[in-house]
């Protein structure tokens, strides 16, 4: 067993893992990169990149498809979907992508990046497989999540998919059961179904895309219900046909049915992966679902020489929040025991469906869970249906619903949801307006210019300033 000894061991080298490396080593050379798997990062390889380029051909078959409305018609038959075209275009594009990624990486001494999985001995001793074991002064966690498998989906074998999956296809499935209608369910089964795939989607309890405002979440199901087999309350089983398609009998409100599929895409949440590198040797405070309890603003772990950062800490499992995480954590961990607050933005999350879904500040639910029987009298809400709001009709994209709410005795704004067109655009300009601290009169003295989509978020914010003043 090779022994080594370093100021900082980075456990993962995803995209808070690479952040938490960089900022240690503004303060020492001596730290070393993990990985277990491959670089490139999960965003880059099979996240966020290669979901957004299949939508974006999806997204290039639904327009040809819906030009009638405007007087231009195309002859439909034309319109012709080839799989390994799309998968080709998917797959080079990301290539090019995680090549930026592994360029970063390949800038950093080999020496100091270890293939292997690392695993806690106690809490200063790191062993990679059984080749190496580093004795580390801090030490930071950032192995990333990956996705929730029902046990009964197991038997399925090679048809039960992850999302990892997808994105290998040399070309386009018949079709694909897609299970979980939450962020990764919704982009890719929307997706893969404006593709021409034959997708169903089946969840629990009602949910969809994460959605937590009762008014933004009906209006979302009655958009996404007009183009999808959505069963949101089903009761499935799941099975292997001898001629090897996966057969889900499903029932919801008296109703049932069989969808026969070449695939299950399994899309019911991620769990983070720390259940596997050796917590059990060390004494470190856990939450319920075993994951270490971390300060946000330092991510420093009841452990103080421990830092976790990314989707390993369970906190905001989405791209810009690892990345930020990882700075904080790498910076601290490299000036430990001197140790700092980093920057945490106001929470922003987009769902690149068509219409987008968004959300902003605290969400429904959590306002509510805040004040119970108090909301109505803390709370200011007020909203805009984009049925008639001028430039979304202009374009044909006037679907959705957006609800803001406000602090009723301050006039700050606290958040908002919303599913409809550009929610990834009005999401921003809420969150920066959010994170400045800025009251709904004071957003309503910004410009708005004429016509945009923005004015029908100046409508809902004309609506909540009169909730505040009533
Ligand atoms: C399909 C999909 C689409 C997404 N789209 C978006 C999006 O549009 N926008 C957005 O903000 N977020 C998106 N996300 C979420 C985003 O990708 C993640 O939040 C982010 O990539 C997490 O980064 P990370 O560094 O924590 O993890 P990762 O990038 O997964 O890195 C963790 C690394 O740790 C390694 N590792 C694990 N265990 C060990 C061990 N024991 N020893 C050594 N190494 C180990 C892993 O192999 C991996 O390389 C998407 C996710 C998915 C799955
Ligand atoms: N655009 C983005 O920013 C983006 C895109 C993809 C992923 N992500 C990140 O990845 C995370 C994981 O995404 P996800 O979609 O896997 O999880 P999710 O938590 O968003 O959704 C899971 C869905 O599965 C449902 N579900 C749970 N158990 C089920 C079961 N047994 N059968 C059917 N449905 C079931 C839940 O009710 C929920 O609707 C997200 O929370 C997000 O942070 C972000």
């Amino acid at each position: 067993m090779k022994k080594l000894t370093a100021d900082v061991v980075v456990i993962g080298v995803g995209t808070a893992g690479m952040g938490a490396f960089r900022n240690a080593l503004l303060h020492t050379p001596n730290a070393y990169l993990i990985e277990s798997h491959v670089f490139g990062t999960t965003c880059a390889r099979v996240g966020c990149m290669p979901s957004k380029l299949l939508i974006a051909a999806a997204e290039a078959r639904h327009h040809a498809l819906h030009t009638d409305p405007f007087g231009v018609h195309l002859d439909k038959q034309s319109i012709q979907v080839n799989g390994a075209e799309v998968m080709q275009r998917v797959k080079s594009e990301r290539d090019r992508f995680v090549g930026f990624v592994l360029e970063d990486v390949n800038a950093w001494d080999e020496s100091r990046r270890i293939m292997g999985a690392a695993k806690f001995i106690d809490e200063h001793t790191i062993q990679i497989d059984d080749h190496t074991q580093i004795h580390a002064e801090r030490i930071v966690i950032a192995t990333g999540s990956r996705p929730v498998i029902a046990p009964e989906w197991q038997a399925l074998g090679d048809k039960l998919i992850i999302n990892d999956d997808v994105f290998s296809w040399d070309t386009l499935p018949e079709s694909v059961a897609v299970f979980g209608p939450g962020v990764i369910g919704l982009e890719l089964g929307q997706a893969l179904s404006r593709l021409g795939v034959k997708v169903a989607i089946f969840g629990r309890g009602g949910a969809l895309g994460g959605i937590t405002d009762p008014v933004v979440l009906q209006q979302a199901i009655e958009i996404f219900d007009e183009e999808l087999d959505l069963h949101l309350s089903s009761q499935t089983e799941v099975a292997l046909n001898a001629d090897g398609k996966v057969a889900v009998n499903w029932s919801q409100n008296g109703e049932n049915g069989t969808f026969v599929a070449d695939y299950l895409l399994a899309a019911i949440g991620r769990r983070p992966n720390v259940d596997n590198i050796g917590l059990e040797n060390i004494n470190i405070e856990r939450d319920a679902r075993g994951v270490p309890i971390a300060n946000p603003l330092t991510m420093q772990t009841s452990i103080p020489h421990i830092f976790i950062a990314g989707d390993a800490s369970n906190q905001l499992p989405l791209l810009h929040e690892a990345s930020d995480q990882g700075k904080i954590a790498g910076d601290n961990a490299g000036k430990f025991p001197h140790i700092t607050e980093g920057l945490r933005r106001s929470p922003i999350g987009v769902v690149f469906t068509n219409p987008q879904i968004a959300s902003i500040g605290s969400r429904f639910a959590q306002l509510q869970q805040k004040h119970g029987d108090d909301f109505a009298n803390k709370v200011a809400v007020g909203e805009v249906s984009f049925k008639n709001q001028g430039r979304s009709r202009v374009m044909l994209v006037n679907k959705g619903h957006l609800r803001v709410y406000a602090d009723k005795q301050s006039g700050a704004l606290l958040g908002a949801e919303m599913v409809g067109p550009a929610a990834e655009h009005l999401a921003h300009l809420l969150s920066w307006a959010h994170q400045m601290n800025m009251t709904v009169p004071q957003m309503l003295d910004m410009p708005f210019y004429h016509p945009v989509i923005e004015e029908g978020l100046r409508t809902a914010l004309r609506d909540v300033a009169k909730a505040l003043n009533s």
